[in-house]
């Protein structure tokens, strides 16, 4: 059982057709070579006169040719039954029972014993005792969740765990695992893991005391699906936090100060109050004390609406960047001077229900948009006056192929030369007010009593035709473009100290409503004043930040941060990457 006969091929001289012998045949030379020599041998004997018949009969009857002659036939049976080895150490292990065999003297019962032990072990071999599983289903999502089914036998031992509901979402996870109780020792139940069903009970949505019950009410084996903890979670802060001055935190040395836009790791979420998180790219090993969602919101709305001063600084701080950005439009933008969507922002960003205090984090994960998806829409944002509108001016024209902005919408009539859909779509005031109201405008605005604005078709347009749309927009419109579908990437054009602004804007024009065209004067403190509001305000909604120094040099790099956005992993909400 231990040999393969090796084929090998030969082509007969006479050119006749291919044919296969085997190895055996080659033994088989030997064996003629040997009787060829015999032969000779016999030849010089009858040559020198000697009883030839005798010796004939002696050199054939010896033992060694016999053995030769038996070994020809075994070799003769392999090639027709063609052995394979079962294991590849076969040799090593036949080797092993040869070894074995001496060293014992081995009787005949030992020998019979062994032959029995080989043949069990081939028999073992040849058998397939792999389960046979059922094939998976092609439709399975890619995102599909891994669950875990766990069968705990109930005794009168209590379960060892805890569990805890999530105000939000109504899911129940395993809040604590108790160090040595019966969850525990299965260990097969961890705190973070989602409980889906109890005894085929679907728990989601339940109060905590109804779980209980529904475990007090089963006896013997109950059965547990859960979803298990991913570990690590990632949150991007949407608010400012400092441990210092919160007088809540059981031990304020072991909190983590964050600033909006900061990526957490969060570690540990056992805690319904204190997470623990440590700051991405982190150094640090340690992870420190954060508040937790539920925690963070509660405490936000109670300080709104304790301290009516703050809010009263929260609409001046929004009137002042209006005013500021209501100065510097250039053309291209005129008609968001009077921006009915900014003053209706500017209100509603004072109310308590403002995004930033729904969710003061916000669950990322990495996404690296696969090649046959849409690009992913390019947002540029920046204080009025900083280059916007010139760096998105200029990528386009650099490659016209790959990058393209929206083409508006107007209520202005078409002039000679104008072609609707090329430089404007030109529309009545009736659909344009239409399309306002069945929220079809990213911006919209009037100028000069005509009505301008920008359509989330428009963009779609653009992905549609495979190129990359660039957009720049008034940062409050970020939030009504930040869906699944479009997954923006926000790229804040920061501007430069005022001295750098002073000796690259030399040549520079901008356009107040007051002056049209006039030349970059004493401008340039407010705008870096105004660029650091807008970044204060809004950076949880960057991802990247590209200081417009040098034209030239800013141009390469936004190039540059456009290519990582589009094929490079990028942290997005994670609800940005669910399939429905
Ligand atoms: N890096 C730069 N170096 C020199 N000049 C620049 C630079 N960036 C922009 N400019 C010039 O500054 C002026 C204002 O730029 P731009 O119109 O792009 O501003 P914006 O941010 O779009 O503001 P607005 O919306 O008011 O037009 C333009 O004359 C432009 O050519």
């Amino acid at each position: 059982m231990f040999w393969k006969v090796t084929d090998i091929e030969i082509k007969s001289p006479l050119n006749s057709p291919t044919v296969f012998v085997s190895t055996c045949f080659l033994a088989f030379s030997g064996v003629t070579d040997i009787l060829s020599g015999v032969v000779d041998d016999v030849g010089q004997a009858v040559g020198r006169n000697i009883d030839g018949a005798q010796l004939l009969y002696e050199l054939l009857s010896a033992p060694w040719l016999r053995s030769l002659l038996k070994i020809y036939e075994c070799l003769l049976q392999f090639q027709r039954l063609s052995p394979s080895p079962f294991l590849p150490y076969a040799s090593g292990l036949s080797h092993e029972v040869h070894i074995l065999h001496i060293n014992t003297h081995s009787t005949s019962t030992q020998a019979g014993m062994e032959e029995a032990l080989l043949s069990t072990h081939d028999s073992v071999a040849q058998s397939d005792y792999e389960p046979v599983l059922p094939p998976l289903p092609d439709d399975l999502p890619d995102d599909e969740e891994a669950m875990r089914i766990v069968c705990l036998v109930k005794n009168n031992q209590p379960l060892g765990a805890t569990i805890r509901r999530n105000e939000e979402t109504g899911e129940i996870y395993i809040a604590r695992v108790i160090h040595g109780g019966l969850a525990d020792r299965s260990g097969l139940l961890h705190s973070g893991d989602l409980l889906v069903e109890v005894n085929g009970n679907p728990v989601g949505g339940l109060e905590p005391e109804e779980v209980i019950q529904i475990l007090t009410n089963s006896h013997g084996t109950i059965l547990f699906k859960v979803i298990p903890n991913p570990g690590q979670v990632y949150m991007k802060a949407m608010v400012d936090y400092c441990p210092l001055q919160d007088a809540s935190i059981p031990c304020p040395d072991a909190g983590m100060a964050f600033s909006r836009g900061d990526l957490l790791e969060v570690v540990d979420q056992s805690d319904a109050h204190w997470w623990q998180a440590r700051k991405l790219p982190c150094a640090a090993s340690c992870a420190g004390l954060i508040p937790s969602a539920s925690m963070l919101k509660s405490k936000q709305k109670e300080q709104w609406w304790r301290q009516p001063l703050q809010r009263f600084a929260h609409d001046l701080i929004n009137s002042i960047s209006w005013f500021l950005s209501a100065g510097f439009r250039r053309s291209f933008r005129l008609w968001r001077r009077t921006s009915y969507r900014k003053r209706r922002q500017s209100c509603t960003t004072c109310s308590p229900n403002s995004n930033a205090l729904n969710t003061p984090y916000e669950e990322v994960a990495l996404y690296q948009r696969p090649p046959q998806e849409n690009h992913r829409l390019i947002i540029l944002v920046g204080a009025p006056g900083v280059g916007v509108n010139e760096l998105r001016k200029r990528l386009i024209k650099l490659n016209p192929s790959t990058f393209q902005s929206p083409v508006p919408h107007t209520t202005r009539p078409i002039r000679p030369g104008e072609q609707s859909g090329t430089e404007y779509h030109f529309v009545t005031k009736e659909l344009f007010e239409y399309m306002v109201c069945n929220h079809r405008f990213v911006e919209y605005g009037e100028s000069k009593g005509q009505l301008y604005g920008t359509s989330t078709d428009a963009i779609d347009e653009v992905l549609r035709r495979g190129r990359m749309c660039i957009i720049d927009i008034e940062p409050h419109g970020i939030q009504f473009l930040r869906t699944k579908k479009l997954k923006p990437f926000v790229i804040f054009v920061k501007a430069p100290s005022p001295e750098r602004l002073r000796q690259t804007r030399r040549d520079a024009r901008i356009i107040t409503n007051f002056t049209i065209n006039r030349a970059f004067t004493d401008d340039f403190v407010e705008l870096e004043e105004a660029s650091q509001l807008m970044e204060a305000k809004y950076r949880q909604f960057f991802d990247s930040v590209l200081v417009n120094d040098d034209l030239q040099d800013a141009c390469i790099q936004l190039c540059s941060i456009i290519q990582q956005a589009q094929n490079e992993p990028q942290w997005i909400p994670v609800s940005w990457g669910r399939t429905e």
